[in-house]
């Protein structure tokens, strides 16, 4: 990494905020209630320095429970924001604490020095996070599915399947586990063999319950199962993963990354693979360190978002392509919005989601939110 190009080394001519709010097309059932609206902030900057004038944009959309309040995200953004000659400002924003406003400003920055580069974002990462491989060019996303009855369930994912995804997310853990085991009994029936399954229960079961539905489940070939205890619960997560180890289901961990940390999952071996959300981790950079630091201690990572509008997807889309040989990515999100900041310029065929060639974002494609 290079002094002049490091993200937030140089000085800023000026950051701007912008508040936003989109409403789902229908609510998001989850076992932590439900998602009905996303409200967040367009970010812009425009950097000083060798004459160019590239305007980057982010996008700051915190979610209470995995990132700061929309509050204190305000506050974190108004303290950098709309001052001449701001220097630095990535380091007035601590992830910890503020990781949305950190990854609205880190990604504006990083957009701006991928334009001025020339280079896709995803180039750009890589290069600075010392990924020898080239960015994918197309990433595969799996369908999301909320909680819902079991028909719905599975009426849902056929749906899914035959607008061409073979890999599927169902939210369980708003149900019992009954309810939720003949929930994914219906799905499996339903697409079939080849499709490839995963269930996230959003930290709703204590470990009695969770080891009683792993093992209910292990009999439909999940490809694992996403946060079956509570954040903090790393010991846990990791005991019921001797039951991956012998033939069991999977674990993933999701809710414990934002929550303790990469480094701490990696470290009580509590999952096979890492569910990581850049808003939620303080920003694409951030974000895509984790992955590398799970993929070199053999967990998968997989790359998703807090149903972001479409500039932070489009960020998380440009993470996941510089992640080499990445899973299916919980990116396929954009149609749960009823209105977005921009149109969306990542197409899904078959499956895959198409990544930008830039440079930065999504070359023009965001242009008109650059100029307000
Ligand atoms: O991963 C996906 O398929 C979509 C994203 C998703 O499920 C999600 C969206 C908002 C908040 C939390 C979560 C989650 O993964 O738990
Ligand atoms: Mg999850």
């Amino acid at each position: 990494m290079t002094d002049d190009d490091s993200p937030g080394a140089g000085e800023v001519r000026a950051i701007r905020a912008r508040p936003f709010a989109l409403d789902l097309t229908r609510p998001l059932g989850t076992a932590r209630g439900e998602i009905t609206r996303r409200e967040g902030f367009l970010i812009a900057v425009e950097p000083t320095g060798d004459g160019s004038d590239a305007v980057g944009v982010g996008e700051a959309t915190p979610l209470p429970g995995w990132t700061e309040s929309s509050e204190a995200c305000d506050a974190a953004l108004d303290a950098v924001c709309d001052r001449d000659g701001t220097d630095a400002p990535l380091e007035a924003l601590r992830a910890a604490s503020t990781p949305a406003a950190r990854h609205g400003v880190s990604l504006a920055l990083a957009d701006a020095a991928a334009r001025d580069a020339g280079r896709s974002l995803a180039e750009r990462l890589a290069s600075e996070a010392d990924v020898d491989a080239s960015p994918a060019d197309a990433v595969p996303v799996n369908a999301t599915v909320g909680d819902g009855p079991s028909a719905e369930t599975a009426a849902e994912a056929t749906r899914a399947v035959e607008e061409g995804f073979d890999c599927l997310k169902l939210k369980v853990g708003v149900r019992d586990v009954d309810e939720d085991v003949e929930r994914v009994r219906a799905v499996r029936e339903a697409v079939g063999d080849a499709v490839s399954l995963r269930a996230d229960a959003n930290g709703a079961w204590d470990r009695e319950d969770a080891r009683r539905a792993l093992d209910a489940l292990a009999a439909f070939d999940l490809a694992y199962v996403e946060q079956p205890l509570p954040a903090d619960d790393l010991d846990g997560l990791a005991a019921l993963r001797g039951g991956a180890r012998g033939g069991g289901v999977p674990v993933a961990a999701d809710e414990s990354v934002a929550a303790r940390g990469i480094d701490a999952v990696l470290e009580a071996d509590a999952a096979d693979a890492v569910v990581l959300k850049p808003m939620a981790l303080g920003g694409p950079d951030r974000a895509l360190a984790a992955a590398l630091r799970a993929r070199s201690s053999g967990v998968d990572p997989v790359v998703t978002t807090t149903i972001d509008a479409v500039v932070a997807r489009t960020a998380a889309v440009h993470v996941a392509a510089a992640v080499p040989e990445v899973s299916p990515c919980g990116l396929a999100t954009g149609k749960l919005l009823d209105e977005d900041l921009a149109p969306d310029p990542c197409p899904i065929d078959d499956g895959r989601i198409a990544v930008p060639t830039g440079p930065g974002l999504a070359g023009g494609a965001f242009d008109g939110l650059r100029r307000e």
